[in-house]
C-alpha cells in the first residue's frame, strides 16, 4: 500500500500545490523526503518570509500555495505574517511538522503542544490529524477550506505520520474537486438589479478582492454605467480601480464618521468584495446618512454577517458585476479625462521628497509594472503621484502588518516573471522582512527593490503627534546602509543622490534583484 506521504505528494500534485514556500526542522524533513519531480522548494531564511513570499505569489497566482514551516517556533515566527495573508484573503495552505505521535503528549522537545490551537483564531481552519491514516483527507480539507474560504488554513501532522501506509479508502482523496456556485439567481438577482437600476444616485465602494479576482476592468465598465463616484474600501491592500479615472475618489477614510460624510446625497452605497468596514481610527458617528442605502456584496459570508449596518448577499461580486452590466447595458456617455499628475513636491537638503521618487517610479517603469508597497508614511504622496490603470498594479500589507512588502515583492516577481515588479519599501519596514533578499537573490528574482530612508518610522512619528505623544521613544531609525546588507545577501545595491541618479537607475531593465537606497525627507503619511 501507498504511504501517506505518497499519497500526500500526490493529491498536491493534483491540486497544482506544487511550489512549497518554506523553512525547514528536523520534524520537516519526513514530509519532503522524495518530493516529485515538478515540485519547487523556495527556502526562506525566516518564517515571516516565508509567509509573506507565499501570499505575494498566492495573491499574483490567485491559486492556494502550500507553506512548510517548522512546529511552534517556527509557527509563532510566521504569526505575524499570516495576520496580512488573513485579511487579504489569501489561500495559503501552511503544513507544520509535529514530534512523532509518542512524543507529543510527554511534550518532548519540538513537540507543539495543541499546535491547532497555537494558530486559532487567526486561520481559518487548523487540525492535527487523529491519526495517520485520517492524513490524506485532512491535507484535502486543508487545501479545499482554504480554497473556498480564501483564508489561510493549518495542518500539523506528527513526523512518523508520513511514512505510514494508507488503507484504499484514503486514495479516494485523489479525485475529489469541490467546487462553488456564487452567481445570484431568481429572486436574488431581480431584486439586485431593481436596487440598483432604480437608485438615482448610486455610489461604489470596491474592495481588494476585486482586483485579487481579475475584475479591475469590468468594475470601470460598471461604474461608467453607473456614473457616480468610486471609493476604494478603507485599510486597501491592492488597487481595484484606476487611481487616476474621473470618477474615482479614492480610498474611503478609515473613520465611522467620515465614511458617513462621504456618502452624504447617495441613496445606494454598493459596496462590492469589501469588508463593511475595516476602520482604523476610532472617529464615532452615524454609519450611514440618513437615506442612504447599502448594499454589500461579498464571497466572504463571516464578512457579511459581522458588518454593522446595511443589508448583505454572499454571492460572487464578479458574477454580480457580470449580472448588472447584463441587465443596465454598457454606459451611454464617456467617462472623461483622467484626472493629470500634479508637479511632485520638493524637499529641503540634500533628501529628496517621496513625491520625487514617485514621480521617478511613474515616468521610468513600464506602465505594467507591478508595486509592492510597504513605506506608511508616504502613502499620500504615492497615490498624490501615482497613476496605475492595470489589474494587479498595487500590494500593501493588508492587516497592517510590516513585513510582507519586501517579500511579497519576492513572491510577487517569482509568480510574474514577464512583468516588472517593483517594492516601494520603507527604512523601517526592510528590516521585517529582510531575509528575503537572500531568496531572491538565490532564484535571481527580476526585481528592483526601492529603499526610502529616511532614518525613522516616520508614520509613528505622525501618529505620536496624533495622540499628543510628541516625545515617544524607540521612534529614529539611524545609520543603517541598506545597501551594504543587501550585498551581504547577494543582493547587488547602489545609493542614489538625486532625481538624476534615481532615474537612470531605474532606467536599466534588471535581470536579477537589486536594491536602490534613496535618502527621503520626513512626510505625513
Ligand atoms: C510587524 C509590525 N511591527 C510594528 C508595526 C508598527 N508600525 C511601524 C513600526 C511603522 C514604521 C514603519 O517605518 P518605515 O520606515 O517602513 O516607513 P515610514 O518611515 O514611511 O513610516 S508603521 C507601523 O504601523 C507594524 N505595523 N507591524
Ligand atoms: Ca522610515
Amino acid at each position: 500500500m501507498p504511504s501517506v506521504r505518497r499519497v500526500s505528494h500526490e493529491f498536491l500534485e493534483r491540486q497544482g500545490l506544487t511550489t512549497v514556500f518554506g523553512n525547514p526542522g528536523s520534524n520537516e524533513l519526513p514530509f519532503l523526503a522524495g518530493l516529485p519531480d515538478g515540485f519547487r522548494y523556495v527556502l526562506g531564511l525566516h518564517e515571516g518570509a516565508v509567509v509573506g513570499m507565499a501570499d505575494g505569489y498566492a495573491q499574483a497566482t490567485g491559486r492556494p500555495v502550500l507553506v512548510n514551516l517548522h512546529a511552534a517556533s517556527g509557527s509563532g515566527n510566521a504569526m505575524g505574517a499570516l495576520t496580512n495573508a488573513v485579511a487579504s484573503r489569501t489561500p495559503l495552505v501552511v503544513v507544520a511538522g509535529q514530534q512523532v505521535r509518542p512524543a507529543i503528549g510527554p511534550e518532548a522537545n519540538l513537540a507543539s503542544v495543541d499546535a491547532p490551537a497555537l494558530m486559532k483564531p487567526l486561520v481559518g481552519w487548523a487540525a492535527e490529524p487523529a491519526c495517520a491514516g485520517d492524513v490524506p483527507r485532512a491535507l484535502a480539507q486543508a487545501v479545499f477550506e482554504a480554497r473556498l474560504q480564501r483564508r489561510p488554513t493549518y495542518l500539523s501532522v506528527p513526523y512518523d505520520d508520513w511514512s505510514a501506509d494508507v488503507d484504499d479508502n484514503a486514495l479516494a482523496v485523489l479525485d475529489r474537486r469541490v467546487l462553488r456556485a456564487a452567481v445570484p439567481g431568481g429572486e436574488q438577482r431581480r431584486w439586485l438589479v431593481e436596487q440598483v437600476a432604480s437608485a438615482r444616485r448610486p455610489a461604489l465602494v470596491l474592495g481588494g478582492d476585486i482586483d485579487s479576482a481579475g475584475r479591475f476592468d469590468d468594475a470601470v465598465r460598471l461604474a461608467e454605467r453607473l456614473g457616480g463616484p468610486v471609493w476604494a474600501a478603507p485599510s486597501q491592500f491592492r488597487l481595484p480601480f484606476p487611481n487616476r479615472h474621473p470618477l474615482f475618489r479614492g480610498v474611503l477614510p478609515a473613520g465611522i464618521a467620515p465614511v458617513s460624510a462621504a456618502f452624504e446625497g447617495h441613496d445606494l452605497v454598493l459596496v462590492l468584495g469589501a469588508p463593511v468596514f475595516r476602520y482604523h481610527e476610532h472617529l464615532p458617528g452615524r454609519y450611514l446618512p440618513e437615506g442612504t442605502r447599502l448594499i454589500q456584496v461579498t464571497e466572504d459570508a463571516s464578512a457579511a454577517a459581522r458588518a454593522p449596518m446595511g443589508e448583505a448577499l454572499v454571492a460572487d461580486p464578479g458574477a454580480v458585476i457580470d449580472v448588472l452590466l447584463e441587465a443596465l447595458g454598457a454606459a451611454d456617455r464617456p467617462a472623461g479625462p483622467y484626472r493629470p499628475v500634479p508637479e511632485p513636491l520638493t524637499a529641503e537638503g540634500p533628501a529628496l521628497h517621496p513625491e520625487q521618487v514617485f514621480a521617478a517610479l511613474r515616468e521610468e517603469m513600464p506602465e505594467d509594472t507591478a508595486y509592492v508597497v510597504e513605506s506608511t508614511s508616504t502613502n499620500a504622496a504615492w497615490w498624490r503621484q501615482t497613476d496605475l490603470r492595470r489589474q494587479g498594479s498595487y500590494y500593501f500589507p493588508a492587516a497592517g502588518g510590516l513585513g510582507f512588502g519586501l517579500p511579497g515583492a519576492v513572491g510577487v516577481a517569482m509568480a510574474q516573471p514577464g512583468r516588472p515588479v517593483v517594492g516601494v519599501i520603507g527604512d523601517g519596514s526592510a528590516n521585517y522582512g529582510i531575509t528575503a533578499l537572500w531568496t531572491a537573490a538565490q532564484h535571481r528574482v527580476p526585481l528592483t527593490v526601492v529603499l526610502l530612508r529616511n532614518g525613522a518610522y516616520g508614520a509613528l512619528r505622525w501618529f505620536g503627534g496624533l495622540l499628543g505623544v510628541p516625545d515617544a521613544p524607540g521612534l529614529d531609525i539611524p545609520g543603517l546602509d541598506f545597501t551594504r546588507i543587501a550585498e551581504g545577501y547577494g543582493v547587488r545595491a547602489q545609493h542614489v543622490g538625486s532625481v538624476a541618479e534615481l532615474r537612470a537607475a531605474l532606467a536599466e531593465t534588471p535581470e536579477h534583484p537589486r536594491l536602490i537606497q534613496v535618502d527621503t525627507a520626513l512626510t505625513t503619511p
